[in-house]
């Protein structure tokens, strides 16, 4: 419950007022349905086949109007008014129905947004523990059910009150049989809690194999190379297969309590009225008028609580659904490192230094290992540092504490003797351009790829930035040029293009600091000293980090920090480390020198 309320009130902060309008207007369609029973009983009894004695009051006025017109004038009356009922009621269906599409489709939306903006704004913290593919569930599959189960919800408010009116008129034609029938729908209810029970149930399993297909279809499609190259399709196809299986599986449970609880109320309501029938007539010798009139009374009510039991299974199988998005909301919420005002920050200019002050870091608290232990160290401004060390080593693990990241469980980062906080951290990472290991590129043209960090970029800015990534040469000899569409994660690329396309976005921000995380690894030799090259031409305007794992890029770097096992075992100049004998600085430079000779 306190989850369908957390939703049905996002669906009041989105909707307003038009909500309330619908819901009324639902209830006057019932109005006048109910007026449409109404009028059935006056026809009745022009014809003759219900008079007074069957116990039903009408307003006297409206009998006088009656028995003062000949039978075919009174007849037309009637019909008269159930044209104009029935024409004013559908016109207000229709309005309703289209207006409930729009609020519906809106809603829909505005969760989408308040997701997808929450999730954007969290920090990395809450992307370390999160499966990608949950979050792509959320946002699709469970996004579905949640909309849909909320609106459900309001549709089961509007059906109780369509029904209380319904059974508020029809205890004014005849209270006796309303009582019975209300009695009747109250005890098969009561009987059929069974269904909303197993249809929650069912939820959680629609759910979880949601979760599976969503995750099973990202990792395939993720590693289809591996997949490919190492014979794995039969296995994955397996998989799915028994994934098929299963999902049959859920689908006919699902439809199985559906139709249950259909049979259930139809068995029920035939048994009932077949008791009534055979016990008003044959213990207490009861009218036919009467018996018509029960069975009036029972055709209109019985599928309004058959309609309200339907609405209760469908909320309950997406409670589970509902559960998943607000703890996704509130996890988002509870890690959430950017505010509404993060446009208007502005980039800092680094001056000094950036600087680690006894940083201690570990991705698991419950676990005793530390990815980084104890770290002291100045990265100076506008010169380029290198940061080597083995693989696992913790380097990368280092930048993203630098930027922001991830946050020391120990010690801070300083930014020119100001300690990092929530404060100024966006306007550090403002300031900061980051080359990834596995850079991403959007499906789209170059172009596109290249105007998302700045819109207005000239054509000249594109191609300079090109040219100093050292790639104007291979985009100008693409027959498309800067308009070529690249793929999936730029897939019709090459490893070195896209990390030169990378890099020249990087550049086109005209960051302050950049940072590039093997940027060059997949470049070959000819590529990485045009690259090595014109980063030095930038050496002395801005700050530069490097991870690198071929020592021979980071030949002019003004620092190496030299990280092992989580600690900085060595920090000097290029020429200064290469002279440490017996050092993890030397030894790696002699392996690399020993490879390119051998
Ligand atoms: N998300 C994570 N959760 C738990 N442990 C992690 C996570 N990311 C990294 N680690 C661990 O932290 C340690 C440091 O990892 P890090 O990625 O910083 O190393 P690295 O030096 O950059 O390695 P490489 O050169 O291979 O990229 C490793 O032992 C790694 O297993």
């Amino acid at each position: 419950m306190e989850h369908l309320l957390y939703f049905t009130k996002q669906l009041h902060a989105y909707a307003g007022k038009i909500l309330y309008m619908n819901l009324l207007g639902m209830s006057f369609i019932s109005l006048l349905e109910g007026l449409g029973l109404f009028l059935v009983i006056p026809l009745l009894s022009i014809c003759g086949i219900l008079n007074s004695s069957a116990g039903i009051s009408l307003p006297p006025a409206f009998m006088n109007l009656l028995n003062g017109l000949p039978t075919s004038g009174a007849l037309l009356l009637i019909m008269g008014a159930y044209l104009v009922l029935v024409f004013a009621q559908s016109l207000i269906q229709r309005n309703l129905t289209l207006r409930d599409v729009r609020i519906h489709t809106g809603f829909i939306n505005y969760v989408r947004l308040e997701t997808y903006t929450a999730i954007m704004q969290a920090n990395w913290d809450f992307f370390i523990k999160k499966r990608k593919s949950d979050l792509i569930n959320s946002l699709t599959d469970e996004l579905g059910r949640v909309t849909s189960g909320t609106y459900m919800f309001l549709q089961f408010a509007a059906s109780t009150v369509f029904t209380l009116i319904q059974v508020g008129i029809a205890f004014w034609l005849s209270p006796m049989m309303t009582v019975f029938v209300i009695a009747c729908g109250l005890a098969v209810s009561y009987f059929s809690r069974i269904f909303i029970k197993r249809s929650k149930l069912q939820g959680q399993q629609t759910s979880e194999l949601g979760r599976s297909y969503i995750g099973g279809m990202t990792d395939h499609l993720n590693g289809v190379k591996d997949i490919k190259s190492n014979m794995l399709e039969e296995s994955r196809i397996y998989w799915l297969m028994t994934w098929c299986q299963k999902f049959a599986q859920e689908r006919l449970a699902q439809a199985k309590i559906s139709a249950n609880s259909q049979l259930y109320f139809k068995l029920s309501s035939s048994l009932i009225i077949v008791i009534f029938i055979c016990v008003s007539v044959l213990l207490f010798q009861t009218q036919g008028q009467q018996l018509i009139l029960v069975v009036l009374i029972f055709s209109r009510l019985w599928p309004r609580f058959a309609s309200i039991q339907s609405n209760l299974e469908q909320i309950a199988a997406a409670v589970p659904a509902f559960k998943t998005m607000m703890e996704l909301q509130n996890e988002c919420r509870e890690a959430r490192e950017i505010k509404d005002a993060a446009r208007s920050v502005l980039p800092l200019q680094l001056k000094h230094h950036l600087e680690c002050r006894d940083v201690s870091f570990q991705y698991n608290a419950e676990e005793e290992r530390f990815a980084l232990r104890d770290i002291n160290v100045r990265i100076r401004s506008k010169q380029m540092t290198a940061v080597i060390g083995r693989s696992g080593a913790g380097k990368s693990t280092f930048i993203d504490i630098l930027m922001g990241l991830l946050q020391p469980q120990r010690g801070q980062v300083w930014i020119d003797g100001v300690p990092l906080t929530s404060e100024n951290l966006l306007s550090l990472r403002k300031s900061i351009s980051y080359v990834p290991q596995d850079p991403f590129l959007f499906n789209g043209t170059i172009r596109d790829n290249l105007l998302l960090i700045d819109a207005n970029a000239t054509e000249a800015q594109l191609w300079e930035a090109l040219d100093f990534a050292a790639s104007a040469e291979f985009v100008s000899k693409l027959p498309e040029g800067l308009d070529t569409v690249i793929g999936d994660r730029g897939v019709r690329l090459s490893g070195g293009e896209r990390q030169r396309i990378v890099l020249a976005r990087a550049i086109l921000r005209k960051p302050s600091i950049l940072i590039l995380d093997e940027a060059t690894s997949a470049l070959d030799r000819e590529n990485e000293t045009k690259i090595q090259q014109a980063l030095e031409r930038l050496q002395g305007k801005l700050t530069i980090i490097v991870i690198a794992h071929r020592l021979s890029t980071i030949r002019k770097a003004e620092q190496v920090i030299v990280i092992d096992n989580g600690i900085i075992i060595q920090n000097g100049d290029y020429e200064q480390l290469a002279n440490e004998r017996g050092g993890l600085f030397s030894n790696l430079l002699g392996n690399q020198i020993t490879a390119i000779h051998s």
